[in-house]
Formats: C-alpha cells, structure tokens, sequence
C-alpha cells in the first residue's frame, strides 16, 4: 500500500499506536490523546474496566478477574480487538463530533520501517474497526524525522533514531526515503528488565514496577551522582518485604549490555549508506527521538561511542505523530515520501 501526499492531506486523524503509548492528532484540534496503550477488561464477564492511564495505574495490582493488556507491542498491534476497544474509549466521542460534520474518516498512522504485511493489516484493521473509511501507513522513522523539524525531502542525509518501549528504530533518510535502516531491542522497557534482573540476580530482591524508572533515573540522572540509593522489594527467598541500597554504578553495568547493541545497530546502518551519506551525516550528526530518547546520558554515551554529534529533538516522544500531523496539514514540501 502506498500514500502520496495529497493522500496524507485528505487524512483527518493521526494515529501513532506505541507500546508505551498512544497518541491521536486530529486536524484543527491538535493532541487530542495522549495516553498509556493498557486496557483492563473483567475476564468472566468480557467488559472493559478501564483504559489509559486508569488500567495503567492496576498493572501489577489486580484480583483474579481482572486482566491488564497491551494490546500493541514493538509498535505493531498484537490484539487487534483489545487495541479498536482501546481506541474507541480513547477517542470515541471526539471522532463522533468529526462524524456529526459529515468528514469522511481519513486516518494516518505510523509503523515500525521494518514491518511485515500482517502489522500493516493489523493496524489498518484497528483504525477501520473505530469508523476509518480509508488508513494511510508512513514509517515511523519519516514520520519522526518530519515531526523534529529533519529536512527529510532533500538529497542530504539525516540520521533518525526512533528510541521506543522496547525497540529503537535506527534510520538514515534521504529524498524522503530509508536508505539503510535498522532495529535494535533497546528502549525503555529494556532498561526496565536490566535493572529488574540486576537486583534480584545481585541482592535476591524483586522490585516494585513503580520502584524501577525513579530508581534509574536517580542513579543514571547526573555525571555527578555519586549517592547510593535505598529501593524496597520483597526478599525472593522469605517472600518479606527488604530495603538494598544500590550503586549508580552497578546501574551503569546492568544497562550496558542492551547499550551496545545500539551502537552495533548504528555501525551497521552506516555500513550500508553510500559514502556521500555518511559525510553528510559526519556533519549533522543524529537526532533521537521516541520516548526512550529521554534516557538520562543516552546522548552522551551515543556521542563517546560513535564520535557523532547527538541532538535530542525537542519533546521527543511526540515526534512521531507531530510529524504525521505536518504531513496531514500540508506543512512540508513536495516528495517522495515512502510510505505505505
Ligand atoms: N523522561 C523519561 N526518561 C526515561 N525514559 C522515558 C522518559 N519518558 C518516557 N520514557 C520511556 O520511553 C518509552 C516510551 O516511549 P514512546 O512513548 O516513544 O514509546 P512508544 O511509541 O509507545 O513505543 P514503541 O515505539 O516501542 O511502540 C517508555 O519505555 C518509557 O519508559
């Protein structure tokens, strides 16, 4: 399936389904969603308890007959009737105002570079599934690059890294197009599991998910941090809840190894660019985008691994679906965008 501009233009919702999140742009009325990609439904009866923020805040904490899911993962969506029930309570209302004035439901949506047909159809058929009459798919690397302001239309290399829940999606664009992509599971999930399994393989403790990301981002935040910080779990052996203190620098090797691979990925992707592209790219440097971009020291570390210049787009998190927004309201320039 391709879309070409003006397909973009007639487009009056923007969708970027994340792992993480979901955000939902419409024309004229700008960030209308912006909330977790969870539901939480009653398993005897089938019924939706809650979505958003609302189910994320029971993750972990639910009796028996309450299931939390997250109905998209790696931005593709795994359950596709979980993720249109997700949608329509998200965004029900605000689409039937658009359906009162008569505008025939033209949706755009974002999907990983790398996806394979059945993702595509999954997203086409969620979007369908809530009152879209026609859905246009652009890779979320273009999309991204677009929303931070890249001059992704011109003959010059830009370098996008995509840094999501679970995936970051390296991409050099060119004329609107991927020249060299690819895919690396690091995101803020990953993080999540590393510092996870350090604590339990090292202290035997099993920490809280709402413990994690504080605890992270304490300990990774400055250059300076130098302070041990105190986290509560329960014992993995008593079962009994136990308080550690934690090393900034044992944080620092427990999130290493996803790291690397990374700026494997990087090396790789530049590999395959011709070598004009590179040059170009020798001077621009890269842009991170994606929630994960926000990763204390991510830009840093990016810099002494490479010897590239490293710049974090301004609310990285919503580069996606702002740049899908741009495209929908005719803001860049005329080319070939690859989109699908
Ligand atoms: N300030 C922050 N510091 C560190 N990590 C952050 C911050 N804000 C968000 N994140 C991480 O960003 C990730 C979500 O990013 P984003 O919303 O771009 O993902 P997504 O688009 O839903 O995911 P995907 O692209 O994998 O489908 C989460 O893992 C979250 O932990």
């Amino acid at each position: 399936m391709s879309s070409s501009l003006e397909d973009l233009i007639r487009c009056s919702i923007a969708v970027d389904l994340g792992a993480a999140r979901t955000r939902v742009q419409v024309k004229g009325a700008g960030l209308i969603v912006d909330e977790p990609s969870v539901v939480a439904v009653n398993t005897s009866t089938g019924a939706l308890i809650a979505v958003g923020e609302a189910a994320a805040r029971m993750a972990g904490r639910t009796p028996q007959h309450i299931r939390v899911v997250r109905p998209v993962s790696g931005g593709t969506v795994v359950d596709i009737d979980m993720a249109r029930r997700m949608l329509r309570a998200l965004v029900g209302e605000k689409l039937q105002g658009l359906r009162r004035r008569r505008v025939l439901l033209r949706a755009v949506a974002t999907i990983p570079h790398d996806a394979d047909p059945l993702a595509r159809r999954a997203t086409v058929e969620t979007l369908t599934g809530v009152g879209a009459r026609r859905v246009e798919l652009v890779d979320t690397p273009t999309a991204a690059g677009i929303g931070c302001g890249l001059p992704v239309e011109r003959p010059e290399a830009a370098m996008i890294l995509v840094c999501g829940a679970a995936t970051t999606q390296v991409a050099v664009l060119s004329l609107g197009s991927i020249v060299a992509a690819g895919t690396v599971g690091l995101g803020g999930d990953t993080i999540h599991h590393a510092v996870v399994e350090y604590v339990r393989n090292r202290h035997e403790l099993l920490l809280p998910n709402q413990a994690v990301r504080p605890l992270h981002l304490a300990l990774t935040g400055g250059v300076d941090v130098a302070d041990r910080a105190e986290v509560l779990g329960r014992d993995v052996v008593t079962g009994l809840a136990r308080t550690v203190c934690i090393d900034p620098d044992d944080v620092r090797t427990a999130i290493q190894p996803p790291l690397t691979g990374l700026t494997d990925t990087i090396r790789s992707v530049l590999h395959r660019c011709p070598p004009d592209l590179v040059a170009d790219l020798a001077q621009r440097g890269m842009v991170l985008t994606g929630g994960s971009a926000l990763l204390p020291g991510l830009d840093e570390r990016l810099r002494d691994a490479t010897g590239m210049s490293v710049h974090l787009a301004e609310q990285p998190e919503l580069s996606a679906v702002n740049g899908l927004a741009a495209m929908m309201a005719g803001r860049i320039s005329p080319f070939t965008a690859r989109t699908r």
